[in-house]
């Protein structure tokens, strides 16, 4: 029997910000979750499932906190499930729910991810004191630093790769109003000169930590035909893991990461990533994984990664636009963070990304990792329904 097609009808999110002290986690989710269901013209009777995600409960020191929120995502009298794949959660959390779609299990599925990181101190929530571990291992950035500078060892890519990254990331943003970080006074030159926190890498180099949530709402070929805007409809969707260490694990560019990208593409009939796909929401939440994943994705040859990004291919306006919303860069809540970058590829495809559209986008890729590099999740949207 096919599967059946699935399409994205509703978007929504909340303003991304450092620290939400207005609302509980329970108002946050619902927020983002009410929007996605305006966007999609549907009431909370019209849901007939909700798959919600975050990143490990650490984060907010909440024990298991979907057990009270059933009632805030109006799921009383219906099936809940929570997905758990670290940072790449929100990816996962979204293919889960499209999967339950496309097997026909449900016909119309909220699915949902968040952080409310200010309850917590995400920093510390990733030292993990695992006993005859070095003890310098500060946070994510602490564990990706060393991999970032392998990357330039083996590329030879210039220093300055990483800065035109976070430069690019965070003048778009500007674009998006529900980015976290809004810095219309940052030039090349600032970010060059922020301090050093895990070399390699800036402050203007990584990530905030920020509370934000991202729902979406899944459906069938009936409900994409009710729908009152353009849907954007699932081409190829695919999760891969590995441990996270193992004898001959390439931590630059993971084996799961590949084997995901190009699963992907063969659902997707996609043959030459580069020219046939219109737009990436990477998952770069340090500046330097945009060539390591325009590698890892198939975008660029192995060590070419960085030309491509010191080219402008990468901008806005360049010919694969990378991160059009601002990114993980700009917005990271980081349950959230992998389904905000399929949610920013689906409003690309259906031609409701505002201020930081592509022009003519017809197909984009959504891409989340998490772990010590080891959980992929990534999916491919369109502006047509897929032909098979
Ligand atoms: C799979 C993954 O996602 S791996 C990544 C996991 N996430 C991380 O590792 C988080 C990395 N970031 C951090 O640890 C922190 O944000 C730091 C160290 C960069 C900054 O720490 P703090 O200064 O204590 O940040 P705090 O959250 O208190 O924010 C203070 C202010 O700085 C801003 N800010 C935070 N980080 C940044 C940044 N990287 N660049 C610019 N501004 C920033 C905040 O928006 C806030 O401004 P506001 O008060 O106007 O809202």
């Amino acid at each position: 029997m096919t599967k059946e097609p699935v399409a994205v009808v509703g978007i929504g999110q909340t303003k991304h910000v450092a620290a939400r002290r207005d609302v509980s986690i329970a108002g946050l989710v619902r927020e983002a979750a009410r929007r996605a269901l305006d966007d999609a013209h549907l009431a909370w009777a019209d849901i007939d499932a909700v798959v919600i995600g975050k990143a490990p409960d650490f984060f907010e020191g909440v024990m298991m906190p979907e057990l009270y929120l059933a009632d805030a995502l109006g799921a009383v009298g219906k099936p809940m499930l929570r997905v758990h794949t670290a940072g790449s959660v929100g990816g996962s959390t979204a293919l889960v729910a499209a999967n339950l779609v496309a097997a026909r299990v449900h016909r119309t599925v909220l699915t949902l991810a968040f952080e409310k990181q200010s309850e917590s101190n995400a920093m510390w929530g990733l030292s993990l004191p695992i006993p005859f571990q070095q003890p310098l291992l500060a946070g994510a950035g602490g564990f990706f630093a060393p991999h970032v500078r392998a990357y330039m060892r083996r590329t030879g890519a210039p220093d300055t790769i990483g800065s035109l990254v976070a430069y690019k990331d965070r003048r778009n943003a500007l674009k998006n109003p529900y980015a976290h970080l809004h810095e219309a006074d940052l030039t090349l030159e600032k970010v060059q000169a922020s301090p050093m926190l895990w070399d390699p890498i800036r402050y203007s180099e990584t990530c905030p930590s920020s509370d934000g949530a991202c729902a979406m709402v899944l459906t069938d070929r009936t409900g994409a035909a009710r729908a009152p805007h353009p849907p954007a409809w699932v081409h190829g969707g695919a999760m891969r893991s590995e441990p996270t260490l193992f004898a001959g694990k390439d931590f630059v560019s993971p084996q799961a990461g590949k084997d995901c990208a190009a699963d992907v593409y063969h659902q997707a009939g996609i043959t030459d990533p580069r020219r046939e796909i219109d737009a990436v929401e990477m998952y770069v939440p340090f500046s330097w994984y945009e060539p390591m994943w325009l590698e890892n994705l198939g975008f660029a040859d192995e060590g070419e990664g960085w030309k491509l990004t010191e080219s402008g291919l990468t901008e806005l306006d360049g010919g694969l636009p990378v991160n059009p919303s601002g990114g993980v860069l700009s917005t990271n809540p980081i349950g959230a963070s992998g389904m905000i970058r399929f949610a920013e590829a689906a409003l690309q495809v259906r031609g409701r990304a505002g201020e930081h559209q592509v022009d003519g986008a017809r197909r984009a890729l959504g891409h989340a990792y998490g772990g010590g590099a080891q959980f992929f999740a990534m999916w491919l949207v369109g502006a047509e329904p897929p032909a098979r």
